[in-house]
């Protein structure tokens, strides 16, 4: 298949039904409208020749009435066609969106946009674009064989050579326009961005007084995307002039004169000239009405192909594993890029069994180590049973507890089902004695009941923290990856949760990240992470021996402490 013919296939693909029945109106509509322009000619021809022009008349003007309801039909079809389209999309888009996060880097707003305006456009796209589309190609033959047919084929080859220019004029405008919408995208969706962003550390921006600087920021970029939206309705505005001006003047005048050729050759009557200039008409239609709506194809098209990335990406992953077989989880040479920039770059590493410890400069390249490994960044180079791993694959076998615990409002129950979806109160309670509650969760204020709010309002931050790892827990995955769970921790609460992930890794496979070494005591394997390479793992006694950062900052950590004795002393 050519690339041409592959993208016409999908094309027709992305058709709904009612995009079809759009097609199949236009063109009994198009044979009742050269109904109407053939019989009228007839009527021309009967009052020049004295006949009587009732029969005629009266055919053209059922053929209009029938070319109307047509074309009322054909102007509802895609209005009902978009809001299924509409929910179609949206659902697969939330249920994506839901079922397996897709890029840790995918900013808020962007995330929001796909879910509302681009689901919105490419709906429009395919409800509203598409069958006028393929009606732009198949009116124009029919009105042209009704011409060959009924007029004369010597007028229909001219104009089939003028009808032939006008797909590669349309597609040449529209990849021009192509960089202008992706400009007009990214505007608006940075401005979209800075708008979440702002609502939601309102409460900062005021204890800063910055709301000035804040508004006047929001101003300039609502003002970059109006001009921008200016600056896009201008072009579109040229190429319907453009197409106006081929259809209207150059068509136009070329039947004009094959017309009055073939009346004064005798070839035409006049009645067939008139005809012809009507069918000449609706020949024109169709570019007319892609014109029109030839800027929803282009957004269309480009927020289809950034729907169907999510919609489509493969939320399950391999699903072929042996149960009870833990996965073998390794990498070599993994790579990641964020931002267009490479912050791991031919990182070796093994998760073993029990507790991986790993630490490293900041900026080092640990968060998007781990962020690769739970398959929420993409990555290359990370093996899984000694296979190259997807995202998906890798979010089978591994869970991942972030710095900020998320803890939905609701109950601690709630939160916890939603790792284990079915689970009863016995197993969550269990599953909270595993994660540093012995009493299974008695100790919170409710018990499971205990409400808790946005964030992890209503629980300690240690507590949301050990929550999340029981969570976590719940979701019976090999490989539990937390990254920095203590940063944000007091120390007495920090230890628990170190002790809790201890606990966890005697019976499976934990990786920690971490800026404290000191959690690094007891780990069954420590890795150090530099520039966005491991240069160092093995047993914490050697790998302290080796790595210069490591034995640094045992030795500050060790001061650090002493000097705490000292002051509590
Ligand atoms: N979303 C992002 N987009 C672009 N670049 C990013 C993004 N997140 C992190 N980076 C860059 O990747 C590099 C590694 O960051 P990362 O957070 O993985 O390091 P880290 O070792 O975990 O650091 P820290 O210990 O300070 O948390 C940094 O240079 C950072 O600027």
């Amino acid at each position: 298949m050519t690339p041409a013919v592959r993208r016409l296939a999908g094309l027709a693909a992305d058709v709904p039904v009612a995009g079809w029945l759009v097609v199949v109106c236009a063109v009994v509509r198009t044979l009742a409208a050269s109904v109407v322009a053939l019989a009228a000619g007839r009527g021309v021809d009967a009052v020049l020749d004295g006949r009587d022009p009732a029969l005629p008349l009266a055919v053209a003007a059922s053929a209009l009435v029938l070319a109307a309801l047509i074309g009322a039909a054909e102007g509802v079809l895609p209005a009902v066609a978009q809001g299924s389209e509409e929910r179609r999309w949206r659902a697969k888009v939330v249920r994506a969106q839901l079922g397996a996060p897709i890029d840790a880097d995918e900013s808020t707003g962007t995330s929001v946009a796909r879910a509302t305006e681009e689901v919105e456009r490419f709906a429009h796209y395919r409800a509203s674009f598409l069958g006028p589309l393929i009606g732009a190609v198949v009116v124009p033959v029919v009105v042209l064989v009704v011409i060959a047919v009924f007029v004369s084929a010597g007028v229909a080859f001219p104009l089939a050579v003028c009808v032939a220019l006008i797909p590669p004029l349309v597609a040449w405008f529209m990849t021009r326009f192509r960089t202008g919408s992706g400009r007009f995208r990214m505007i608006s969706g940075r401005l979209t961005a800075a708008f979440l962003e702002t609502i939601r550390a309102l409460g900062v921006v005021r204890l800063l007084g910055a709301e000035g600087q804040r508004r006047a920021a929001l101003a300039a970029q609502a003002e970059a995307l109006r001009s921008e939206a200016m600056r896009l309705l201008r072009r579109n505005q040229i190429v319907l002039l453009v197409t106006d001006a081929v259809f209207g003047v150059v068509m136009l005048s070329l039947v004009g004169v094959l017309a009055v050729a073939g009346v004064s050759r005798g070839a035409l009557t006049a009645g067939t000239a008139f005809a012809l200039l009507m069918l000449t008409v609706s020949l024109r239609e169709p570019v007319d009405r892609l014109g029109r709506s030839f800027y929803v194809g282009l957004a269309g098209r480009a927020a289809g192909e950034r729907v169907r990335a999510v919609a489509e990406d493969p939320v399950g992953g391999r699903g072929v594993r042996e149960p009870g077989a833990p996965a073998a989880l390794d990498g070599e040479d993994v790579r990641v890029e964020r931002g267009g920039r490479m912050v791991v770059d031919g990182a070796d590493l093994a998760i073993g069994e029990g507790l991986t410890v790993v630490v490293g400069p900041s900026g080092a390249g640990k968060s998007s180590l781990a962020l690769a490994l739970s398959g929420l960044v993409p990555a290359s180079g990370i093996r899984l049973d000694g296979e190259p791993a997807t995202p998906a694959d890798l979010r089978e076998v591994v869970s991942y507890v972030p710095q900020r615990s998320t803890l939905f409002t609701g109950s601690v129950r709630e939160n916890l089902l939603l790792g284990g979806p079915g689970a009863s109160d016995d197993e969550l309670r269990d599953v909270l004695v595993a994660a540093g509650f012995p009493r299974g969760g008695a100790e919170l204020p409710d018990g499971l009941s205990t409400s808790v709010g946005e964030g992890a309002r209503g629980v300690s931050g240690g507590q949301a923290q050990r929550i999340s790892i029981a969570r976590a827990l719940l979701t019976g995955r090999d490989v539990l990856v937390a990254d920095e769970p203590t940063a944000q921790l007091d120390p007495a609460s920090a230890a628990q949760v170190v002790e809790t992930l201890r606990r966890v890794a005697r019976r499976g496979r934990v990786v920690l990240i971490t800026h404290r070494v000191a959690e690094a005591e007891d780990a069954d394997r420590v890795t150090v992470v530099e520039a966005g390479r491991v240069t160092h793992s093995g047993p914490l006694d050697a790998v302290r021996r080796e790595s210069g950062f490591l034995a640094a900052a045992f030795a500050a950590s060790a001061s650090d402490a002493s000097e705490a004795d000292g002051r509590d002393g």
